[in-house]
This record gives C-alpha cells, structure tokens and sequence, in this order.
C-alpha cells in the first residue's frame, strides 16, 4: 500500500510520524506494509515536527498524485484549492482519498464524492469533524438503520480552548488565541475559528450524514465569537452558565408543515449543569438525538496534529483493507430533498442584558416590548440602583425573528440607556 501525504504541517507531520512509529502494526492490521511513498510541502527548507527523507519531499504535489503506484493520497493541506483538484486527481489516477478538509468538504462534497465513486475508490474523512472523536462512522454506519433527529456539539477546539481560557482565567481573548495557536488547534488563517466558518463546515457535514440531505457551509446560520466580551462572560457567570460556542443541527418542521433541517453555529450561555458545559480547552463534544437510540455523547479532543492524525490513520486503515479485498466502502447515503430553515424562523431562547433608566414603571415597559413580539419571559431580575440598574431577562423558546425585533425594539426605548449583552440560550428551561 503505497501513500501520498500532502502537507506536512500540524496534522501531516503527525501522519507522517505515526505511519513510520506504527509500521509493523498497521501492516498487521491491514495485512500488507503501508509505505509512505512521498510528501508534498510548499516550501522544502521549512523547519518539521517530523524528519522526512530529503528524497520523499517533493513541492510539486500533483506530480505525487498522479503517480500511477500511489494507491492512497491523504490530504491535509487544507482550503479549497489546490485540494480540490488533487482530490479529483487521486481517484482518475487510480488512488483512493483519505482528508481531514473540513472547509473543501462542505463547500463541494458532493463533487468529490461523484468522483470518487465515478472511478471506484474510497473518499474517507473522519478527521473533518471533531479531531480524534470517531462521530462520522457512528452518523454513517451505527445510526443508519435509526432516524436522527438532533446533533448539538461543540466542534471547535480552538474557539472552546478561547472561551475556556476567558471563563476559567480571565485571559484575554488575544493571549488565549496565541496559545491556541502555538498548539496547532486554529485554522491557518484563525479566522476561520473566531468567525465560526470552520464550526460551519463540520456542521454542514453533520447535519449532511445525520440527515442524508445536501446541506452546505453557504445553509448554516453562522455567528463566531469575536463579539463575546468579558462582560458576556460575567454574565454568564452570574446566571450559572457558561458560553460555548455551539453547533446545532436539528429536524423541524417548517411553515409548509414539511419537515426541514435548521443548522447553526452561534454562541450561547448554557448552564454550568449541562454535559457540555464541563468540555474544556480544546476538547469537542457531540450529542446525537436518534428515535430509537435516544441520546448519544461523543467526547475526545478535537484539534491539534496527533489526535487529528489518530483519526486519519483510522481511515487509512479502512481504505487500505477495502483496497486488499478489491472492495470499496459505501459511499454517501442517498440524499433526501428537505429544505433549510431560515434562521428566522428557527426557535432559539435569549438571555438580555439591558441598563434601564431607574424608574418606576420600567419592568412593565420592557415586559411589554416582549409582549408585543410574542415572547414570553422566562425570568427577569433587576440588579443595580439607579445609575447602574440593569435588567437582566432570559426569555422562553420563540422564533429568532421575534427575539430579534424584541431586542431591536428595546434599543429604541428612551427608558434603555443600553442593550449590553444579547446572548442565546441552550439548556433545558427550569
Ligand atoms: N490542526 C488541527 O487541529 C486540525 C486540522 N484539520 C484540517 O487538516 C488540514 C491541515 O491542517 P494543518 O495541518 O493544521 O495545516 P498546516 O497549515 O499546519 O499545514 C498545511 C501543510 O500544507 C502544506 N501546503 C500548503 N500549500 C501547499 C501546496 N500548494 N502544495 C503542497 N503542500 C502545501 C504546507 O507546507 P509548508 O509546511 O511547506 O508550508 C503545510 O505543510 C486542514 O484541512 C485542516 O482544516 C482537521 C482537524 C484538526
Ligand atoms: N481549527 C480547528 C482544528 C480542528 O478541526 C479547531 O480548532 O477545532
């Protein structure tokens, strides 16, 4: 079994690492030897974690891939292009395809995937979601005989190990980046993680497995973090809570009746009671809601080079043992025609903090603004006299839209000096 790994940074040099340290194992587990037969970097000179043969580093990439005694390309070299042409490439040259290309995946999916069945070979990327955590076989395989109804995680390990660190530390969002940095868990432009479009895109892919529907990046209502402040933090703090920035994937049912699937990535405060809430630094964590199985929890680290290799070489494996018996897995489940909620229309609970003006009739004022977009009031409570009064309300579940215009009628108020925190909330309402 001859192998291509394209990259060679955070998770590659691990790959790489890992295919020399367990050679022996995984030519036992496969039943052939597993040679790493070339590795494709953008620059030769650059300082590795892993030492690589001078003789195996290449920079022309598509040369590698178009070898015609590769059997196997990994790809994580990450973003749309040049990995998606190498992707298609492997397959027409005869190679199956193993990525960890989360941000490609739920951009184009579908087209990778045709190709790849097109010629025969396998497509394989546990490692897209949620690191070391086995979650895509679980959604493909496990549940595919059970109705999934609901998939609520955190699946960014970056963001989480941010927020983490501002919970528990009170660092700063800047030095708590940095360090995530340091540590392999963002992106290569950490944009992708403070923004929430890597969030987005393994939301995609598991709202697409979990409910055999098309759903891509360009569908998931996306919000990042780089509008929580410490004072949203506090405040979650004050409630019980914690924030988490969340992905939320779930079947409803929509105005037309029919049923449709709403996916999010937004932050929320949820209570400190909650599973999720205890997931820290860089850890992920995914809960699945099936009808038969009920609830399920998936729980591991979900960045950084060796856990995100660990669920590469999983793959590997698979695709090795496929390509031995002449055999290819299955490939994507058929899709279902089901539309995508607009967030709008999405019910979603809100935790807002006003300072109000310290006069009598204000909580009826601000009761009624609620009121009059059809949003019930959970709890509110006043803190603070006088100049520093502030309300603080978390409302019952009701549509975004309404919550939205509630919260945009309150910052018109002349008794709201200032709407400070909005935040949504996720747990069970007490
Ligand atoms: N880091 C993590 O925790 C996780 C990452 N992933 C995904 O894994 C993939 C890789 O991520 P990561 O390892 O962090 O990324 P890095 O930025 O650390 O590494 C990217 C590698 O790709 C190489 N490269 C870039 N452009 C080219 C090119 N045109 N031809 C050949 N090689 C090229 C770089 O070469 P050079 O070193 O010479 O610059 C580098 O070795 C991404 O899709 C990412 O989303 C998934 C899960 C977790
Ligand atoms: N940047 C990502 C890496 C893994 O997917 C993250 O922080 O989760």
């Amino acid at each position: 079994m001859k192998v291509a790994v394209l990259g060679c940074g955070s998770v590659g040099s691990q790959v790489v690492r890992l295919l020399g340290e367990q050679a022996d194992d995984l030519a036992a587990r496969v039943g052939a030897p597993v040679e790493l037969a070339g590795v494709a970097v953008r620059r030769l000179d650059a300082a590795r974690e892993v030492d690589v043969p001078t003789e195996l580093l290449t920079t022309d990439a598509a040369a590698l891939v178009a070898r015609d005694d590769i059997d196997l390309v990994i790809e994580v070299i990450g973003g749309i292009e040049p990995a998606r042409s190498l992707i298609l490439g492997a397959p027409e040259g005869g190679a199956s395809v193993v990525t960890a290309n989360k941000a490609l995946l739920a951009e184009d999916g579908p087209t990778l995937f045709e190709a790849a069945e097109k010629a025969g070979r396998d497509l394989y990327y546990e490692a897209a979601v949620a690191g070391a955590i086995p979650i895509l076989r679980p959604l493909r395989e496990s549940l595919a005989g059970d109705k999934v109804t609901r998939v609520l995680g955190i699946v960014n390990g970056t963001t989480n190990f941010i927020l983490d660190k501002m919970d528990t530390s009170g660092a700063g969002f800047a030095d708590a980046l940095e360090e995530a940095q340091a540590l392999g868990y963002a992106e290569a432009d950490p944009t992708a993680d403070v923004e929430g479009f890597d969030a987005a895109a393994k939301a995609a892919i598991l709202a697409s497995l979990a409910f055999h529907s098309r759903v891509t990046a360009a569908d998931v209502h996306r919000e990042g973090i780089a509008d929580v402040t410490a004072g949203d933090v506090r405040s979650a703090r004050d409630m019980g809570s914690v924030v988490k920035l969340l992905a939320i994937a779930e079947l409803r049912t929509g105005a037309d009746g029919e049923e449709a699937v709403s996916v999010r990535v937004h932050p929320a405060m949820i209570p400190r009671s909650h599973p999720l809430a205890s997931v820290r630094e860089a850890y992920n964590a995914v809960f699945v809601e099936s009808e038969a199985a009920g609830q399920l929890m998936f729980y591991g680290p979900g960045a950084g080079g060796s856990p995100t290799a660990s669920a590469v070489l999983g793959d590997l494996v698979t695709v090795a043992r496929n390509h031995r018996q002449g055999t290819r897995g299955m490939g994507e489940s058929a899709y279902a025609d089901r539309a995508v909620l607009p967030m709008g229309e999405t019910l979603t609970r809100y935790h807002v903090a006003i300072d109000v003006a310290d006069r009598a009739g204000v909580l009826a004022a601000v009761a009624q603004a609620f009121a009059e977009h059809g949003v019930s009031i959970q709890t509110v409570r006043q803190e603070g006299r006088g100049d520093d009064a502030q309300l603080v309300v978390v409302s019952h579940e009701a549509t975004d839209a309404a919550l939205a215009a509630t919260v945009e009628q309150l910052r018109n108020m002349e008794i709201v000096r200032e709407v400070t925190s909005v935040m949504r909330v996720e747990g069970t309402e007490e």
